[in-house]
C-alpha cells in the first residue's frame, strides 16, 4: 500500500491566486524556411482562460490539435508570439527556470533518457529546484534527510520503490512513466502538469494513477492540468474539459456539459458512434467510442 500523502510543504507557500490566467494566446512554431514564414499554420488560436485553483483540469483533443504544444507554452518552454500569461499573479516570461521549476512539475509525453542514472537520482532529481541557491550546497550530497524521506514517499506513491537501484534505460516505458511522475510528485509543486501519463500504463497503474491524482487535489490542493485521450477518464477525474479542436476551444467546462456525443463526433472527425451515459453510482459522464461498422458496410441493422 502507498504511504499517506505528507502534509504540504511548497505548495502551502505559494501566493493563493490563480494559477494560470491566459489571455488571448496564439501560438506557431517557427518557419522551416524563412520564405515559409506566412505559410506557417496557427497551433494554438486566441485561447483565453483561467485554470483555478485546486481544480483538474483535462485537455483533450484530436491528434495534432494543439495539447503538447500548450502543455510546453504552460511549462514555460515555449513562447506563444501573442497574448498573455500570468502564473499566481507574475509574468511567466519574466519567472526563471528556478523560479518555474518551484512552481511547476511537468511530465511530458516521452521523456528522453538524458543520461545513465538510477531511479532513484532521477526522482531526486525533483528536489533540484529547492536545493540551498548558495554555492556551497549545489554539488551532489547537497541533500537533506528531508528530501530523501520524499523521494522515498514519492516512490511508493507510484509503487516502483523496489525498482529504486535499477538504471533508468533498463525499465519498461510503463515503469519510466511512474519514474517521471515519482520525480514531479518529489518535485512538491502547486501546479503538476502532465501529458498523457498513462500512455504506456497497464490498466491496473491507470487506474492508480489517476488515484493517485485525485488524492494529490483533495490532500496537497495541487492544480492538476493534464492531456489525456481516456475520455471515459478524464468523465470521472477532471472538474473540468478544455477540450481543442486545430488549436481552437471547441469547449471548456464540466465534463457532462463537454462531452456530449454530437461534440465529440464532429471534433474527432471519425467514423466512430460515441455514447456519453451517466455513470451509476458517480453520474459523471462515462464515454464510449466504438467503430460504426455500418457506415462501413451499409447496412441499417447492428453488426
Ligand atoms: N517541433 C515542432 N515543429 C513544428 N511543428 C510542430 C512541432 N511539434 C508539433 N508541431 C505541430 O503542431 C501541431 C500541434 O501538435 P501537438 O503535438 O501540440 O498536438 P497534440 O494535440 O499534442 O497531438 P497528439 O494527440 O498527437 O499528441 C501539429 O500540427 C504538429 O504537427
Amino acid at each position: 500500500m502507498p504511504s499517506p500523502l505528507p502534509a504540504a510543504t511548497a505548495v502551502s507557500e505559494q501566493p493563493r491566486s490563480c494559477p494560470y490566467t491566459i489571455r488571448n494566446l496564439w501560438f506557431h512554431y517557427p518557419a522551416s524556411h524563412p520564405a515559409l514564414h506566412r505559410a506557417v499554420p496557427w497551433v494554438i488560436q486566441d485561447l483565453s482562460l483561467d485554470v483555478r485553483s485546486g481544480e483538474i483540469l483535462g485537455v483533450l483533443g484530436p491528434n495534432g490539435s494543439g495539447k503538447s504544444s500548450l502543455v510546453k507554452i504552460l511549462a514555460g518552454l515555449l513562447r506563444p508570439q501573442r497574448g498573455a500569461i500570468q502564473m499566481f499573479g507574475a509574468d511567466l516570461s519574466q519567472l526563471t527556470p528556478r523560479d518555474r521549476a518551484r512552481r511547476i512539475a511537468v511530465v511530458f509525453q516521452d521523456a528522453p533518457i538524458t543520461f545513465p542514472m538510477t531511479i532513484r537520482e532521477l526522482v531526486l532529481r525533483g528536489r533540484y529546484p529547492h536545493r540551498s541557491e548558495t554555492g556551497l550546497f549545489s554539488g551532489w550530497g547537497w541533500e537533506s534527510v528531508q528530501d530523501h524521506e520524499i523521494v522515498r514517499q514519492s516512490m511508493d506513491e507510484v509503487e516502483i520503490a523496489h525498482l529504486a537501484d535499477r538504471p533508468l534505460h533498463s525499465i519498461s516505458a510503463g515503469e519510466r512513466q511512474r519514474a517521471y511522475l515519482a520525480r514531479a510528485l518529489a518535485q512538491r509543486t502547486p501546479v503538476l502538469i502532465l501529458d498523457e501519463p498513462t500512455a504506456y500504463l497497464d490498466v491496473h497503474h491507470q487506474v492508480a494513477c489517476f488515484r493517485i491524482l485525485h488524492r494529490l487535489q483533495l490532500a496537497r490542493k495541487q492544480t492538476i492540468v493534464i492531456v489525456t485521450h481516456d475520455l471515459h477518464l478524464a468523465g470521472h477525474l477532471c472538474d473540468r474539459i478544455l477540450l481543442l479542436s486545430h488549436g481552437l476551444t471547441a469547449a471548456l467546462g464540466p465534463p457532462h456539459e463537454v462531452l456530449q456525443a454530437d461534440r465529440l463526433e464532429s471534433v474527432f472527425h471519425c467514423r466512430v458512434r460515441v455514447l456519453v451515459e451517466p455513470h451509476p453510482l458517480t453520474s459523471r459522464p462515462m464515454v464510449t467510442a466504438y467503430p460504426d461498422l455500418r457506415m462501413e458496410t451499409g447496412s441499417q441493422s447492428p453488426p
